[in-house]
């Protein structure tokens, strides 16, 4: 039937959440409104939620995008959305709580990278979520450790906390702000129309490479940059390495050098990755649940 103007499907909008959900905690000030943790009253189940005023139309609009992602993305490798709700003027969304939080924080608690094996399961799992979004026409466009979340069971989830846009819904960014450039591939800096072509989910899998490295080394490479210097220099130098090679695996190098390919269409796709033997078949999940027990040691509940 012709879509009524601002009437979403995955969207409830006849009942206050606040009844079956209860708010437990502060998750931090995200770039659109506050998260928070909350419980389901019933099953006890935990989520985050992110609540954002709605002044308009067009910002209802925005947010669906990101809800129809997500109601339409299920996998095991990717955030779920349990559901959303416009209630008064807010938009509120309940997604599945991740226990351990964004691989970024893990590391800088530690103070460490990952091992070796840590970043062949999480990888192999990165690679399973990026091909399934992939095939549902998802472009991720801001890979990062901070943004791949860890469930208490080890689990490891593709989240995007910043704004990501659907690659067959032609919406307008809200601002075209340009996200952060470290991980940003080269031919997505140098055209903005190239951008939205149908071939350029290869984007993420050279921002894939890059989180590898940061995996490996607890930053991006050119972190000691200033942003707008490294837009140039990921144009201009050869694709960026491990800082020490000789420290790491053969299959670790090569696997980072086929990602980390400056033109798209020599770039491989996730499920050509998840042939390449640094990760083929890996299940290994001892390795992260040893990070988790650690990290989760050193935050003891207060
Ligand atoms: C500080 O310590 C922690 C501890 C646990 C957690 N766990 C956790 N688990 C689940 N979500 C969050 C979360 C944290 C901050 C902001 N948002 C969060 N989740 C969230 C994600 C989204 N959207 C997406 O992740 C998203 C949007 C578009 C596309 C995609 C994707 F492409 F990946 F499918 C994913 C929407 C609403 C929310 C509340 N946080 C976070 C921090």
């Amino acid at each position: 039937e012709v879509k009524k103007k601002g009437f979403n499907k995955n969207i409830r909008r006849d009942f206050d959440c606040t009844q079956l959900w209860e708010v437990i905690g502060e998750l931090g000030d995200g770039a659109f409104g506050k998260v928070y943790k909350a419980r389901n009253k019933e099953t006890q189940a935990l989520a985050a939620l992110k609540q954002v005023e709605i002044k308009s139309e067009e910002d209802l609009e925005d947010f669906s995008v990101e809800i129809d992602i997500l109601s339409e993305c299920k996998h095991k490798n990717v955030v779920s959305l349990y559901e959303a709700f416009y209630w008064g003027d807010k938009l509120l969304m309940y997604i599945e709580f991740c226990g351990a939080g964004a691989l970024d924080s893990i590391m800088v608690d530690l103070e460490k990278p990952l091992t070796e094996n840590q970043i062949r399961y999480v990888c192999h799992e990165m690679c399973d979520g990026l091909e399934f979004l992939h095939n549902h026409k998802v472009i991720h466009r801001d890979l990062k450790a901070g943004n791949v979340l860890l469930t208490m069971e080890g689990e490891v989830k593709l989240a995007d906390f910043g704004v990501s846009a659907k690659n067959n819904k032609t919406v307008q960014r809200r601002d075209s702000f340009i996200g952060t450039p470290y991980w940003m591939a080269p031919e997505v800096i140098m055209c903005e129309t190239l951008k939205d072509s149908p071939y350029n989910f290869k984007a993420d899998i050279w921002s894939l490479g890059i989180t590898l490295i940061e995996f490996a080394q607890i930053q991006p490479p050119n972190h000691e940059m200033h942003p707008m210097r490294v837009l140039i220099r990921i144009q201009k130098a050869e694709p960026p390495t491990l800082d020490k090679p000789k420290s790491w695996s053969k299959e670790f190098n090569d696997f980072i050098a086929k990602c980390l390919v400056k033109n798209p269409d020599n770039r491989p796709t996730a499920i050509e990755m998840l042939e390449h033997p640094f990760i083929k078949g890996f299940e290994d999940k001892s390795g992260i649940m040893d990070l988790i027990y650690e990290a989760k040691a050193e935050v003891v509940e207060v």
